[in-house]
């Protein structure tokens, strides 16, 4: 079981700014805890994303030698890949890659043809530089902009995504409009289907929903997930009021219910609780 910890998804939309300190002394103690990878910060226009404005800084300012977790830093076109790669403490890159066309357009400028391109550009990037790039299907279960969509869509790119020898991919209910119907039949499908891709989930989702769909792609074989500690965040770029995120803490509940053994240091967790409830203050 993989559990990615999502700091940049919580913090980058947050309306507050967060100074550099504060995310440095935040990811020092999500350092601690023994998540499979961190999120921790990415690399795109500040005019986008103000609050991940500092993520070369914060890198620079973390001491990652105690600490056995990953790290993942958001890119959202070449140059930001360009800049990612040359750092050594990072060992994913992520990039979101939408079957919906409004919204890739939204959040990278780009069509969906156009970012196939950027996704190839940056597989050759990263093979090149020894990072793994790994890719979200962002509104991957449906979009509120009415633009088509079906799973059979979202097979579609997952194809072409795996020609590329993507190794990791990431299904993203950007919007937290999935169903257990839904991602049930994705996963279904996809895992067995492609043995060399890892599939991971990625749910922006309500307190009333979370389970049912952690439940659906637990079932299917998933085993890889993403949260953020009490659920806080979601993307700005996908709609005026953050979702909201699959909060960690459900996540670890749902493996102890399962015994499914996680190898996190509990206290630490506990202090980074008690970090975030200073971060993510108003
Ligand atoms: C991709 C762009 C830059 C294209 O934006 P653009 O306007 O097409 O870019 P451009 O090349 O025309 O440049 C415009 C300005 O951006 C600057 N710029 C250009 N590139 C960079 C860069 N890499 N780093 C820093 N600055 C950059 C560039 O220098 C210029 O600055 P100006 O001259 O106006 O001062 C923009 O759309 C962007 O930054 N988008 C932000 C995307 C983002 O961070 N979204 C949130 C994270 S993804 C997410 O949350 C989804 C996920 C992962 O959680 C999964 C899910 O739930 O779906």
């Amino acid at each position: 079981m993989k559990l990615i910890e999502c700091p940049r998804d919580a913090m980058q939309g947050w309306h507050r700014m967060i100074s550099t300190e504060e995310k440095v002394n935040y990811l020092q103690a999500l350092l601690k805890v023994g998540f499979d990878t961190l999120d921790f910060g990415s690399f795109v226009s500040p005019k986008a994303i103000p609050q991940m404005a500092d993520t070369r800084e914060v890198l620079s300012r973390l001491d990652l030698s105690a600490s056995r977790s990953k790290l993942l830093a958001i890119v959202a076109n070449v140059r930001g890949a360009e800049e990612a790669v040359v750092h050594e403490e990072i060992n994913y890159l992520g990039f979101p890659f939408s079957v919906s066309e409004t919204f890739q357009l939204r959040n990278t400028n780009k069509t969906i043809a156009e970012s196939l391109e950027q996704v190839q550009t940056m597989q050759e990037l990263c093979i090149k530089n020894g990072k793994e790039l790994v890719v979200y299907i962002s509104m991957g279960f449906g979009n509120p902009y009415e633009d088509p969509y079906s799973p059979e869509i979202v097979l579609r790119w997952v194809d072409e995504l795996a020609r590329m020898e993507i190794t990791t991919i990431s299904l993203a209910d950007t919007v937290g409009v999935a169903n257990p119907e839904v991602i049930t039949s994705l996963f279904r499908h996809l895992i067995p289907a492609y043995p060399r891709v890892e599939f991971g989930a990625h749910f922006h989702s309500a307190p009333h929903n979370w389970e049912e769909k952690v439940q659906a792609a637990w079932e299917q074989g998933c085993r890889r997930f993403d949260s953020a500690i009490k659920g806080i965040g979601g993307c700005p770029m996908a709609k005026d009021e953050l979702v909201g995120n699959l909060a960690t803490e459900n996540m670890i509940w749902f493996c102890q219910q399962r015994q499914v053994p996680l190898t996190l240091d509990m206290t630490a967790l506990q202090a980074a609780q008690q970090l975030a409830d200073v971060v993510f203050k108003d």
